[in-house]
C-alpha cells in the first residue's frame, strides 16, 4: 500500500520520539512491502520560531490532503509568555478542529513486564484495561467567550456542547464498546454543571439505542479516585474534553509512565492524527533518554485504525511487549532488574525484535 503521512515533530522531545516512530514504520514498509511517504510540517513552538505561528497554513493544508497525519508535542518554557492565542499550545487544539477530530481515544493497559513498574500495587493494576474517549473539539477548551475583562478585573472561559456534539461522541463510545467488554461509563459533574446534566441525558437517550451495552454515571471527582483504587471495574470511559484530559494523565500511571500512553484523535471517516497523550517533557528534552513508546504504539495505533494494517500493527506491539519482557526500558520506568537505556537505544532493540518476531504471539493488540 502507498500512504502519504504527515509527521509534525513539534518541540522537545517530539523530534526524539519521532525519530523512534518513523525507523519503526520503515521497517514495517519493508518487511511489508509498502511504501510510506513522509513529509515533515512545523507546529508548535517550532513553528512560531520558523513561521511566527504556531499553525502555519502549509501546516494545515498538507495534513488535509495526507492518509493520515502523526504528532509528536508542543510546547515549552520559551513561549509560556506568549497570550493564549499565539502559543504552542494553540497549534494542537487548532489542528483538531480542523481536520474535526472529535474523539480522542486512549487505551491504558499495563504492558506484563510492567506490571510492578506502577507505584500502585500489582494486583490493582493487573487485568485493567481502560479506553478513555475524550470530547477532542468542543467543552471548556473551545467555548466562546475565552478572554480577560480589565474593566472588572475579571476573566472568561466558557464550556459550550451543541446536543450533536455530545451524541456523536456518546456514540463512538457505544460502538466502541461493542467491540470490547460491552461497558461505558460517562463521567461528568452533573452535581453542578448544567452541561452535564445535559451530557447524562444524552447518554440515558442514547443508550436505548445500544441495549447491549451496560451504563453507569460517575462524577469526575470520584472517578478520579476509583480509577486508581479499583481500574478493573473500567471498559470504556467517555467524558467532556477537560475531563479526558486531566483522567488519562492519571490513568497513565497504571501503565509505569505517562510516557507509555498513545492515543488516536479521529472523526468517523477514519481520518485521523495520532499523537502520544504526554507533552513535550522539557526536564528531559534534548537528553536522549525519553520513552519513544507512547508515539511508536501511536503509530502501530495508525496502522490499524487509519489504513486496516492489523498484522503490521501487531508486529508493532508484539516487538514493543519483548522488547519489555527483555528488560530494557527507558529511566522513566522503574523495572526489577531491568537494563536502563536511551531512546535511541530502545527503538534499536525493538528494530532487531520486529525482525525476528511472531505476532501470533502478541497479547497486545487492543488499541482500537
Ligand atoms: N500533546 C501535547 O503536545 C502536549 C501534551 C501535554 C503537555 N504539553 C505541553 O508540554 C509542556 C510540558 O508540560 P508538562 O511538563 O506538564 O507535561 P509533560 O507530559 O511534558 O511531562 C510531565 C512529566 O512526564 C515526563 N514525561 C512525559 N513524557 C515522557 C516520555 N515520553 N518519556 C519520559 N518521560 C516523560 C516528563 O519528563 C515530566 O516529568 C507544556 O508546554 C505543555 O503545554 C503538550
Ligand atoms: C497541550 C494541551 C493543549 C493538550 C490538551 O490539553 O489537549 C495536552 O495536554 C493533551 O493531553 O493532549
Ligand atoms: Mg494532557
Amino acid at each position: 500500500m502507498n500512504k502519504q503521512i504527515v509527521i509534525l515533530p513539534g518541540d522537545g522531545i517530539g523530534k526524539e520520539i519521532m525519530d523512534a516512530a518513523v525507523r519503526v514504520l520503515q521497517a514495517i514498509a519493508e518487511n511489508f512491502n509498502h511504501q510510506f511517504t513522509f513529509s515533515e510540517h512545523l507546529i508548535g513552538g517550532a513553528a512560531i520560531d520558523g513561521e511566527q505561528s504556531p499553525l502555519p497554513e502549509t501546516t494545515i493544508h498538507a495534513c488535509k490532503k495526507a492518509d493520515a497525519v502523526l504528532l509528536g508535542a508542543v510546547g515549552g518554557e520559551k513561549w509560556d509568555a506568549l497570550p493564549g492565542e499565539k502559543r504552542p499550545e494553540k497549534g494542537l487544539l487548532g489542528i483538531r478542529k480542523e481536520l474535526g477530530l472529535f474523539a480522542n481515544l486512549r487505551p491504558i493497559k499495563a504492558f506484563t513486564p510492567l506490571l510492578h513498574a506502577s507505584p500502585l500495587k500489582e494486583e490493582i493494576v493487573e487485568g485493567s484495561n481502560i479506553l478513555i474517549i475524550r470530547e477532542l473539539t468542543g467543552g471548556l477548551y473551545f467555548g466562546e467567550p475565552k478572554k480577560r475583562i480589565p474593566e472588572e478585573n475579571a476573566v472568561v472561559d466558557t464550556l459550550y456542547y451543541t446536543q450533536t456534539e455530545i451524541e456523536r461522541i456518546v456514540d463512538k463510545a457505544f460502538q466502541t464498546a461493542r467491540t470490547r467488554k460491552k461497558r461505558v461509563t460517562s463521567v461528568d459533574k452533573a452535581n453542578v454543571l448544567e452541561s452535564s446534566r445535559v451530557w447524562r441525558e444524552v447518554v440515558e437517550e442514547k443508550s436505548k439505542q445500544y441495549p447491549d451495552i451496560a451504563v453507569d454515571h460517575l462524577l469526575v471527582d470520584a472517578a478520579a479516585m476509583k480509577l486508581i483504587t479499583n481500574p478493573k471495574q473500567f471498559d470504556v470511559i467517555v467524558t467532556e474534553n477537560m475531563f479526558g484530559d486531566i483522567l488519562s494523565d492519571e490513568a497513565s500511571v497504571l501503565t509505569g509512565s505517562l510516557g507509555m500512553l498513545p492515543s488516536a484523535s479521529v472523526r468517523t471517516d477514519g481520518v485521523g492524527l495520532y499523537e502520544p497523550v504526554h507533552g513535550s517533557a522539557p526536564d528531559i528534552a534534548g537528553k536522549g533518554i525519553a520513552n519513544p513508546l507512547g508515539m511508536i504504539l501511536s503509530a502501530s495505533s495508525m496502522l490499524r485504525q487509519s489504513f486496516g494494517m492489523e498484522q503490521e500493527a501487531d508486529e508493532i506491539e508484539y516487538a514493543v511487549q519483548m522488547t519489555l519482557e527483555q528488560g530494557y526500558h527507558t529511566p522513566d520506568l522503574s523495572i526489577k532488574n531491568g537494563t536502563v537505556v536511551g531512546t535511541k537505544e530502545m527503538t534499536d532493540i525493538i528494530l532487531g525484535n520486529l525482525a525476528t518476531n511472531d505476532a501470533s504471539q502478541c497479547i497486545c493488540n487492543s488499541y482500537a
